[in-house]
């Protein structure tokens, strides 16, 4: 989440204390991300669908969106990767909380990289205008292929491989029941998303799905990128949290961990010399993730310089 996306919900504390504004930071992240793909910085085919009016953000919000994008799909990808054989990624599954409008899961299927299972959650009055949106538009239907079942009224979208469900993930155990309806497997390596999501909740419900997730799934990783806020409560809990994981700030990413051609390249699209600008933010943001493997198959996973 950039600054832009803050302010369209009126601040991160107004989106807390209102589910339409927080629903709203999510159309603001599509805009955000259509306007990086216009521009050349990376490819997703389906985001426009979810965008009804194109919006063109400054360069350095564009970047920003780029580098939340980049890492989240490197770390994703070394995920499906892991383990021994090629086809892997087909017997592990990826569940996503507060998915919002958020395409992944078509681009993955697009590339052959999809993993067994795909499921999303979030708000109902988020979830049914996707369940609409995937109805409606043939090229993001026919991935889900012949068996898919789609209920704009109830938010939900069933087929064998994706999966979207409404549930407020602070009712932990509605969590648990949607998660069951999903077909999730809890003992297949599971790849848990929350970007941008849980600075909208309050700290013991933060703790409580994480406390949830921890335990439900025996092999995972749960990955979060979020805002840094140090100094408020959920700041303070959630550096406490990861007191027993792996944190980088973005700005760190970007210089280290952001494919460096990639890097090259993004950078010659827009120019800015707003470089202190560029730094403070990046430093406001991070990524952490933590890690359950008790067989060994994470080895190889996570932030390397
Ligand atoms: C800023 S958007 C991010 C969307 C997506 N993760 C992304 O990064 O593009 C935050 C999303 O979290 C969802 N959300 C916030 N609180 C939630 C809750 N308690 N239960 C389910 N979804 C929630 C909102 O509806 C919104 O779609």
């Amino acid at each position: 989440m950039e600054p832009a996306e803050v302010e369209a919900g009126g601040g991160i504390a107004a989106a807390r204390s209102s589910p339409a504004a927080v629903q709203a930071t999510n159309d603001d992240a599509a805009a955000s991300k259509l306007s990086c793909v216009t521009k050349g910085y990376m490819k997703d085919d389906y985001v426009h669908h979810f965008v009804r009016r194109t919006t063109k953000r400054a360069p350095i919000i564009n970047r920003g969106y780029y580098a939340r994008w980049s890492v989240l799909r490197k770390l994703m990808l070394q995920f499906l990767n892991a383990g021994s054989g090629s086809d892997d990624h087909k017997r592990k599954q990826i569940l996503s909380l507060g998915a919002g409008f958020d395409t992944t899961f078509f681009q993955l299927q697009d590339e052959g990289l999809a993993p067994y299972l795909y499921v999303e959650l979030d708000f109902q009055e988020v979830t049914s205008k996707k369940a609409a949106i995937i109805n409606h538009y043939n090229d993001m239907k026919e991935k889900l292929g012949p068996d898919a079942s789609i209920s704009i009224e109830k938010g939900e979208v069933t087929s064998t491989n994706y999966k979207l469900f409404s549930a407020d993930i602070r009712d932990i155990p509605k969590l648990d029941a949607v998660i069951h309806m999903a077909e999730m497997d809890p003992s297949l390596p599971t790849f848990i998303i929350a970007e941008c999501v849980l600075i909208y909740l309050d700290p013991a419900s933060t703790d409580a799905i994480v406390s949830w997730a921890s335990e439900k799934f025996s092999s995972a990783i749960f990955f979060l990128y979020e805002q840094i806020h140090p100094d408020d409560a959920f700041g303070e809990q959630m550096i406490r949290n990861l007191e027993r994981a792996v944190a980088w700030d973005m700005l760190k990413i970007y210089n280290d961990f952001i494919d460096g051609g990639e890097r090259r390249r993004i950078e010659l699209l827009e120019l800015f010399d707003e470089f202190e600008e560029w730094h403070m933010m990046q430093e406001h943001y991070c990524v952490a993730y933590g890690i359950n493997d008790p067989e060994g198959i994470f080895d190889d996973f996570g932030f390397k310089e």
